[in-house]
């Protein structure tokens, strides 16, 4: 089954093309690593995603909804984690979960099951009375993701997760994630750092607008360290 579905997607702002026909296809409990050096178009594909932005060309399909035919359905599969730290610091974990719960319309004994599953998943339930404020920088962004997991998504992006966090705390937060597939959640994570990516996951190199490879990081980066293939690739221009 498909998770996430992305076909001939094209966006530009004026005369600069951000993405050119992308097409790929993430399946059901598929983590896929988005790799692309600054201005690649990764936020342009995620502000598609979230129909933050809409593009005349191409469709997008999540967890079998056609965003732009059915984008109620298709936006309740999705979750999301910015970039940003967008957790209100003097709520406490767990209030800041039950807000948004409340958002999507979970409240009462739902929300509470559903708030205590979530912060397991990401090893946070013992923090869930500490304020937000008093959270590591590795901590906030567990509790974040989270979040994003209460209404159950099929799909959930990162974008640049580990922006600003030490390496054991970056560490914990890719375990962490990838773990979320083992009950089918599908994941695509945006990140512009090699060391995040594991050679059996699905990559997607983007660079200038463009796919330049799509396989597991193993095959992409065949006998060189990812590292150095990722810069040869995005080295020359497209
Ligand atoms: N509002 C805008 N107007 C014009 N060009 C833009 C605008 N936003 C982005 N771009 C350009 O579109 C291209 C893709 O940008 P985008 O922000 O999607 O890349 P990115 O991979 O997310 O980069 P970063 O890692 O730096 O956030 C870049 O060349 C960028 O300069």
């Amino acid at each position: 089954m498909t998770g996430l579905k992305v076909s001939n997607l094209s966006y530009h702002y004026g005369a600069k093309i951000a993405l050119n026909e992308v097409s790929f296809e993430l399946k059901t409990g598929e983590f896929c690593a988005l790799l692309g050096p600054n201005g690649a178009g990764k936020s342009t594909l995620f502000n598609l995603l979230t129909r933050l932005f809409v593009s005349p060309n191409g469709h997008i399909e999540i967890a079998g909804h056609d965003l732009s035919r059915s984008p109620r359905k298709a936006l309740a599969q999705l979750g999301i984690v910015f970039q940003q730290t967008t957790l209100d610091l003097d709520l406490t974990v767990r209030q800041n979960l039950s807000y948004f719960a409340a958002l999507h319309g979970i409240s009462g004994a739902d929300a509470t099951r559903r708030i205590d599953a979530s912060l397991d998943r990401l090893g946070m339930l013992e923090r869930a009375d500490e304020k937000a404020r008093t959270l590591n920088g590795g901590h906030k962004r567990r509790a974040e993701i989270a979040r994003a997991l209460i209404h159950n998504p099929m799909v959930l992006l990162l974008d640049e997760p580990t922006v600003g966090l030490d390496a054991a705390a970056r560490a914990s937060i890719t375990s962490h994630v990838h773990d979320l597939t083992a009950d089918g959640t599908t994941i695509l994570w945006a990140t512009h750092l090699t060391d995040e990516v594991r050679d059996d996951d699905r990559l997607i190199i983007l660079h200038q607008a463009h796919i330049l490879a799509d396989g597991t990081a193993r095959d992409i980066s065949g006998k060189a360290p990812l590292q150095s293939r990722f810069l040869d690739l995005t080295a020359a221009p497209v």
